[in-house]
């Protein structure tokens, strides 16, 4: 235990203190960190200082000094440090002197969600620096505003789409602001990622030549979470290079961080009998309520709005047996609560008047909460810099608080707790995004064109000859004309208006209620049969609807509010077809491929199951087919490997494999015995909390695969591989790893060019798994073979949100025991978005990893053959059948041997390009 953190070690204990089965897998200590200040910058203005001074900043922290004299200097620059380290005060300094300065520099600052804009902007006009004219300019300003904006105001507090529509696509209007552009502040940039993310990487190109036409040249600010390579991100993000400024300043109070594993419960069965656990939100309304009763002030974040009031409701329960005073301590936030409910709210933990509160992520950003006690998060919030900012908000200096991380139940957090250095060690990963994307780059450019004609010398900034290529076929559909002097746009109308930014292209879904005639958002086309099926279960802001109507003809979907008590996942059948392979390794019997695949599915029924997991019924629906054609990567496996008998693991592994055969793997009973394709895709639906509350049951067997638990296993950060965690689990992926390097989990931050084949060619000879001189097959009898297969690729795309910043709903998969464009088994894993978002090439680049991670899930989880914590998916297409558990890891072992042995024994050229 490291000094300081006794209260946190005491609260852990406390919640754990009653429980027969320590649910907790792995503790660590955070030590605390000292503030460095420095003095102000001299170049400051002294009346900014001066506001500065009088909002409670006496001097500033190194990191704010250092990435503000950058910016004042002319350098684009991105801060990259942890929750609460005063990101604002690092654009804030240098904006305002400039505006300040020059009573005709104007700024922009952008923000992800109006939300965030809102508090921003209260906190600059707070300031009241004299002559900075700050106003927001978004889908609430009123019209009658508008024009003032434009015409006066010196600092916009904006968003990405309203720049898009408002402002890019009318610039001659804001001529004014964008001739003395001075600075553009883009905050929480790492949101910007996946297909949102490749929008907004080209709108911030648009946006500088619109600039350059008007002669001004900004400086862009950019505030991120912590995140990998934050200047490699910024730069693909803006087109320019940009300094990181990393090394955080600000003091923090040591932390001690909980992995906690809720047990199986006995008395619910999910999908095809499989076992269940307690749910996240139950859990985490248990531990919310013995914190309170410690006094410690508590935030436990959970998925939904719906989780978050059952968690409260839990916790209140359980208080009110304690001391009928305690109840009114806690309370749910969400989405939606005005900016006065917001600050009422932060006061009242502040001062203590609330101890605990449940909320969703809306929290997450913008919302000035830190110093608390206790953070519970209940589920995994799909990214490491989202976990760190959630976690951040416990602990003021001073004083140690506690972090209890609580698994749900589906594989990747299922991993994550047993491999507390995938969470403690690995490097925050860096957003994907991928602006060559030619269904982003299309609209784009037809915007770009439609804003100023385009030339050939500004191709390079949009991507050179990926943008090239788009523009003829622009030319080709008569949307643009090439003339000698550049790319001109033929209509009168901007195509501004058909070009949704956070979608994927394509005429959007819009989602309304049929009551109200209320617009509640809008979804993909195609992704509607899944998420907005007639009967589906709609959640909006966290907020419930269920579909009456779909109407893909018109482009409606109609929606009436009910929170009922199930959810609903979408059933579909799926056909995938090769369009061309643009990297392919092979390794003896199995290869590795990276291409352009057409994904032709139908939703043929959906599921409605009730949060513990339960399965109420399936309801079959006739929707049309849809293709999709997008990048995958995949693999394959010769049927001599597949039937050749297992390889001789070393040591554990083989009695943990074995040990999961023993436990009994169901075999394929399916439809699609042997040539059967399964696939895996389908709607947002959340599996909330089931609000049961006391404590948990003692049912759960002690954990197979993953060493014992307890407290008493507690480790530092500094060796977190040496508890809670198989070593041999441990090695495999540490041997995965490139070099020696940090975490285990290096490999999961591949560049786009490194290719699996280096990634395992850099663990030595050994291979990643060690499997280098035993090379051996699956040992599946061919019935066997489509329920591995099956269950191997839910895993992985379960994963792989590990390795690519995306959700598992961004992705999906289909598998098949022979498929008709390889020959072989087959397990591919797709992007969702039409033309990709950049998660494939991810997969591909660190398949080594992935799939030994995928391995290790699986093996971590206890359950005998197959449950939502490993390889059942909640969105599968078939029902999760068939799957086999056993067969899963021995066809993974299979395919990470044969990647091993043939890397290890000789270098294997990268065949490139084998056209399908
Ligand atoms: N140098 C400083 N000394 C003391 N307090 C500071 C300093 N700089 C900022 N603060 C305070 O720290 C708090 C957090 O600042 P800010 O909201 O800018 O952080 P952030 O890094 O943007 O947070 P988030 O991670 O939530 O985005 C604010 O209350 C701010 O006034």
């Amino acid at each position: 235990m490291v000094a300081g953190t006794e209260r946190a070690r005491r609260l852990l204990h406390r919640v754990t203190a009653g429980i027969r089965e320590n649910p907790v897998t792995h503790v660590a200590d955070l030590p605390a960190r000292e503030a460095r200040h420095t003095e102000w910058p001299s170049w400051a203005d002294p009346r900014v200082v001066t506001a500065l001074r009088s909002s409670g900043v006496e001097r500033p922290w190194a990191h704010q000094s250092e990435a503000a004299s950058l910016a004042f200097g002319g350098r684009h620059v991105v801060v990259s440090t942890g929750t609460a380290s005063g990101k604002s005060l690092c654009y804030q300094l240098p904006v305002l002197t400039k505006l300040v300065a020059d009573d005709k520099a104007c700024a922009l600052y952008l923000s992800p969600t109006k939300a965030l804009g809102a508090d921003q902007l209260r906190s600059v006009s707070a300031l009241d620096v004299p002559g900075v004219r700050a106003a927001s300019y978004d889908g609430d300003t009123p019209m009658a505003e508008r024009d003032w904006v434009r015409a006066h105001a010196r600092w916009v507090f904006t968003n990405p789409d309203m720049l898009h529509r408002g402002i890019l696509a009318a610039h001659s209007r804001w001529a004014r602001l964008f001739r003395k552009l001075s600075y553009v502040v883009i905050d929480e940039c790492h949101s910007y990622r996946g297909v949102f993310g490749s929008h907004v990487a080209l709108l911030l190109r648009r946006l500088q030549r619109v600039a350059r036409h008007y002669g001004s040249s900004p400086v862009f600010i950019l505030a991120s979470a912590t995140t990998a390579e934050p200047g490699e991100f910024a730069c693909r993000l803006v087109g320019e290079d940009c300094v990181p400024v990393v090394e955080d300043a600000s003091p923090r109070g040591a932390r001690t961080v909980a992995l906690w594993e809720p047990p199986l419960v006995e008395d619910h069965r999910g999908e095809n009998g499989a076992p269940v656990r307690r749910s996240a939100g139950a859990e985490a309304g248990r531990i919310l309520a013995e914190l309170v009763i410690e006094g410690a002030r508590t935030l436990a974040f959970v998925r939904s709005r719906r989780g978050a009031e059952l968690t409260a409701l839990g916790a209140r329960r359980l208080l009110s047996e304690v001391d009928s005073e305690l109840p009114s301590q806690v309370a749910a936030y969400r989405a939606g609560f005005l900016p006065e409910e917001r600050r009422a709210l932060e006061r009242a933990l502040l001062s203590g008047e609330l101890k605990g509160v449940a909320t969703t992520n809306a929290l997450e950003l913008g919302v000035d909460i830190a110093g608390l006690d206790a953070v519970v998060l209940a589920g995994y919030p799909g990214t490491l810099a989202s976990f760190w900012q959630q976690a951040g908000r416990a602990g003021r200096a001073g004083d140690d608080a506690l972090v209890v991380f609580v698994a749900r139940d589906d594989p990747l957090d299922t991993y994550l707790v047993h491999h507390p250095a995938a969470v403690l060690e690995r490097p925050v990963e860096t957003a994907v995004l991928d602006p060559s994307n030619p269904y982003v780059l299309a609209p784009q450019l037809a915007c770009a064109a439609a804003e100023l004609p385009l030339t050939t010398g500004e191709l390079d900034t949009f991507g050179g000859a990926a943008a090239r290529e788009v523009l003829d076929t622009l030319v080709a559909d008569g949307l643009l004309r090439r003339r000698p002097s550049g790319w001109y746009w033929t209509s009168r109308d901007r195509p501004h208006y058909e070009v949704d930014i956070r979608g994927s292209g394509g005429e959007q879904i819009a989602v309304v209620e049929a009551d109200t005639s209320r617009l509640l958002g809008t979804v993909d086309p195609g992704s509607a049969c899944t998420t907005v099926h007639p009967g589906a279960v709609y959640l909006h802001q966290g907020s419930s609807y269920v579909v009456d109507e779909l109407d893909l003809e018109s482009g409606i979907a109609l929606v009436h509010a009910e929170d009922p008590e199930w959810t609903t996942s979408a059933r579909e059948v799926a056909d995938i077809k090769v369009l061309s392979t643009q990297e392919r390794v092979d390794y003896g019997g199995v290869s590795v491929c990276l291409g352009e695949v057409a994904v032709t599915s139908q939703v043929v029924g959906y599921l409605r199951r009730r949060p513990s997991g339960e399965v109420l019924d399936h309801v079959a629906l006739d929707l049309p087919a849809q293709t999709l054609e997008t990048r995958a990567v995949w693999y394959t496996i010769s049927p001599e490997l597949l039937e050749a008998p297992r390889a001789v693991p070393a040591g554990e592994r083989r009695t943990a494999t074995a040990a999961l055969e023993s436990r009994g793997s169901r075999t394929a009973t399916a439809p699609q015995e042997s040539t059967g394709t399964s696939r895996t895709s389908g709607p947002r639906e959340g599996r909330g909390p089931t609000g049961a509350t006391g404590r948990p049951s003692e049912a759960g067997a002690p954990s197979g695969a993953s060493g014992a638990r307890g407290t008493d296993q507690a480790s530092r950060t500094g060796s977190p591989l040496e508890t809670g965690m198989a070593s041999e689990a441990a090695s495999a992926l540490e041997a995965g790893q490139p070099s020696g390097a940090a975490g285990p989990l290096e490999a999961a931050q591949p560049s786009r060019t490194r290719g699996p084949l280096e990634a395992s060619r850099a663990s030595g000879s050994g291979g990643p798994l060690g499997f280098g001189g035993a090379p051996g097959g699956a040992g599946l009898d061919p019935a066997r073979i489509p329920g591995a297969l099956h269950a191997a690729e839910h895993a992985a795309i379960g994963l792989l949100p590990l390795f690519a910043t995306c959700d598992r709903w961004d992705i999906g998969g289909v598998s098949t025991a022979l498929h008709a464009d390889t020959g072989e088994a087959t397990v591919f894993v797709h992007d969702g978005h039409p033309g990709g978002a950049g998660f494939a090439d991810r997969g591909f680049a660190a398949v080594v990893p992935w799939l030994a991670a995928t391995r290790e899930a699986i093996l971590s989880c206890e359950c005998p053959a197959g449950c939502p914590s490993c390889v059942q998916s909640p969105k599968c297409g078939n029902g999760n059948d068939p799957l086999d558990k056993a067969g899963a890891v021995a066809v993974l072992e299979t395919v990470l041997g044969a990647v091993s042995l043939h890397s290890a024994q000789h270098d294997h050229g990268v065949a490139q390009a084998a056209a399908n």
